[in-house]
């Protein structure tokens, strides 16, 4: 078994577990359940940076990142510098984040809150409109095409959007569907860690004009960014080269004004 996997038994473990301890009902009720959702994908489309920064403490492939993090100094930081979208790691045993750190970045900012987690089941997109997430993420390389079909959709009929990840070909070819609204190119894979932005730049002329390209991981530097905008990207989700600095927030800032100069 590779890390993914281990990752996806752990999780849905998880997943049952919770479903045990707060019904589905409850999370319905919650009060932020019935807000209007933002949308990255337009805030991406008029954007002149594409930056979606992302809160993580730490990952399977570089352990810890950043331990002394507040979330709401951070996402606060972020949306200050001026970046399009926050990604909010959501996943505990893994990532050292939480549900919790999703609330607390929505009661922060008004910016489009993308819920980054190992997605499986209806559940988590109810807990992720419960917690005030506007986006789901949905990861190919481990649901089949029905499977991506049936949580876009229960995604899609509670207002939230859907950035589909995929690495490769097959896994792009298999979900295209019209009920996703971006389409994120991994750089990162997921199962060795090896990281090129080759990836995205292989895959941009396979995924349709409809969907809002997004390249994610390893990316470190603003040419990097010009560089991929040549291939169609509107979208660029950037983790640890903020969050590894003491002011995450300040390292976005200073990026987004290089990529702007
Ligand atoms: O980051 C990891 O090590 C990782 C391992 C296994 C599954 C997912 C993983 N990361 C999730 C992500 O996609 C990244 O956090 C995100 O794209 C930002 O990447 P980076 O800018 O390289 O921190």
């Amino acid at each position: 078994m590779n890390i993914l996997d281990n990752i996806i038994v752990d999780k849905e473990r998880e997943v049952a577990f919770k479903k045990s301890l707060v019904p589905p009902v409850q999370l319905e009720q919650a009060m932020l359940f019935a807000r209007p959702a933002f949308s990255l994908s337009n805030a991406l489309r008029h954007s002149s940076s594409g930056i979606i920064a992302e809160h993580k403490r730490r990952s399977p492939s570089k352990a810890v990142i950043n331990h002394d993090t507040k979330v709401w100094e951070v996402v606060k930081g972020y949306e200050e510098a001026g970046v399009c979208g926050i990604s909010v790691l959501t996943d505990t045993p893994y990532f050292g984040g939480s549900l919790e750190d999703l609330l607390v970045a929505r009661a922060s900012v008004q910016t489009p809150l993308l819920r980054k987690e190992f997605i499986v089941d209806e559940y988590q997109l109810l807990e992720a409109k419960a917690y005030g997430a506007d986006v789901i993420l949905l990861i190919a390389a481990v649901l089949t095409r029905q499977r991506i079909r049936e949580l876009s959709l229960f995604a899609q009929d509670l207002g939230l959007e859907v950035l589909l990840e995929v690495h490769n070909l097959e896994e792009l070819e298999k979900s295209l569907m019209p009920s996703l609204d971006m389409l994120g190119v991994n750089n990162r894979n997921l199962k060795t860690f090896e990281v090129s932005l080759d990836t995205s730049k292989e895959l941009a002329a396979h995924i349709p004009d409809e969907f809002v390209k997004v390249s994610e991981s390893g990316i470190s530097d603003t040419a990097a960014i010009k560089d991929l905008r040549e291939y169609g990207y509107r979208g660029f989700l950037v983790g640890e080269n903020f969050m590894k600095t003491t002011d995450p927030g300040a390292a976005a800032s200073g990026f987004i004004k290089d990529l702007n100069s």
